[in-house]
């Protein structure tokens, strides 16, 4: 899948921009401030309808603006086609070939992104919400079915946390209504374990030969799924679906007591483990990156594996970050295959001969020019 073209409307600090995009690598130079992340952010929020680095969406608006438009048109397997997103005061619009869709979910997917900003060399280390960021992020792309059940279920989760707080305040007493969410919770909860599963089993193996290759050989990487669900009780929604709700019965009360919900996906973390031991706990700063680096790179296989196209990456000044090893792993993985979009205030730290044929943007103030 590539992305040909992109089109800006009022979107951050682009007024009116297109731009004609390399099917190759399009990099994005400039210095700080100036714009070069509002347009990976733009290609992202056009493929998630959401951006990596702002819950707030006015803050995508143009300052001067009600409104905000971004258009794409996207290279796939089958031909070529057309997408939009329309941010406004009343919400998202999304359309596909034109035709608007009934549904955010149903167009999620159509592009396909995968981003690696210096953040994501913490996914080791970082807070378990991010690793369940990144597989809800990843997975939802892959699959409309995920996408669905982790919508309801961050909506029911809501709401039982919400009663759950007035149970304990007294302002509700009807603990049946209780039980009819923990069922609904649990349902939802069941089909996202059970997914996460078996989609990080296939992660799990592009990205344990890639780590092989860049610690030549010396390190074996394997993920834990950490779950509240007991191991024996993993193997079918159904078997996970019954644990779940079984438990939610047990600890009803201190659920109560703490207002809030205690298991299910929402609490549950994904380890990496090297050689035998977790990487969070014992692994040095450059199994962490290397680890970082696998995960991002076998991400791009299983997108491929997935979805039949392989998705397009969006570097954001994270080359800067990797030394020379790991870069020449990352451009030579991607080099011919994978469009890619690269942000940088300077090429000087980046290996250049590994970039092929590179088209060069140099971005002032939101202004675009081409790099001769
Ligand atoms: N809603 C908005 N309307 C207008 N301008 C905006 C809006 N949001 C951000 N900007 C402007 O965008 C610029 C920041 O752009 P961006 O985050 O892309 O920086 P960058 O070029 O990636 O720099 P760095 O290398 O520091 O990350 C700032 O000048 C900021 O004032």
């Amino acid at each position: 899948m590539k992305l040909t073209k992109i089109e800006l409307h009022h979107f951050r600090n682009y007024i009116d921009q297109t731009l004609d995009f390399s099917a190759g690598i399009n990099v994005f130079l400039g210095e700080n401030a100036q714009g070069k992340t509002n347009l990976l952010e733009a290609i992202y929020v056009l493929a998630l309808t959401r951006s990596h680095r702002t819950n707030n969406e006015k803050e995508l608006i143009n300052w001067n603006s009600q409104t905000a438009q971004i258009r794409g048109i996207l290279q796939k397997r089958l031909g070529s086609v057309p997408i939009e997103l329309d941010l406004g005061p009343k919400g998202k619009r999304a359309k596909v070939n034109h035709l608007e869709q009934a549904r955010l979910s149903s167009y999620v997917g159509q592009l396909n992104v995968i981003l690696f900003a210096p953040e994501d060399l913490s996914i080791v280390k970082g807070a378990p919400q991010v690793r369940r960021k990144f597989m809800d992020m990843e997975f939802g792309q892959m699959s409309n079915r995920y996408l669905y059940n982790s919508t309801q279920y961050k909506k029911i989760l809501k709401q039982r946390n919400r009663y759950l707080r007035d149970l304990h305040h007294h302002v509700q007493s009807d603990r049946v209504y209780l039980d009819v969410l923990s069922d609904q919770l649990s349902a939802y909860g069941a089909e996202i374990i059970f997914q996460r599963l078996q989609l990080i089993k296939k992660l799990a193996k592009f990205a344990q030969r890639i780590h092989s290759e860049i610690s030549q050989g010396k390190e074996t990487l394997a993920f834990a799924y950490k779950t509240a669900v007991a191991d024996d009780q993993l193997t079918s929604v159904e078997t996970i679906y019954q644990n779940l709700l079984n438990q939610f019965k047990q600890i009803k009360e201190k659920e109560i007591t703490r207002s809030t919900t205690l298991i299910g996906p929402h609490r549950d973390d994904l380890n990496f483990v090297i050689n035998g031991k977790e990487v969070q706990s014992f692994g040095s700063q450059g199994q962490q990156r290397t680890t970082a680096l696998s995960v991002k790179l076998a991400e791009i296989d299983l997108m491929k594996e997935q979805t039949n196209e392989y998705p397009i990456l969006l570097l954001d000044d994270v080359l800067s970050e990797l030394d020379d090893f790991r870069q020449t792993h990352l451009l030579t993985a991607i080099q011919d295959k994978v469009q890619t979009f690269l942000t940088t205030t300077s090429l000087s730290g980046v290996q250049q001969e590994l970039l092929t044929n590179p088209k060069i943007f140099r971005i002032e103030n939101g202004n675009v020019s081409l790099e001769k």
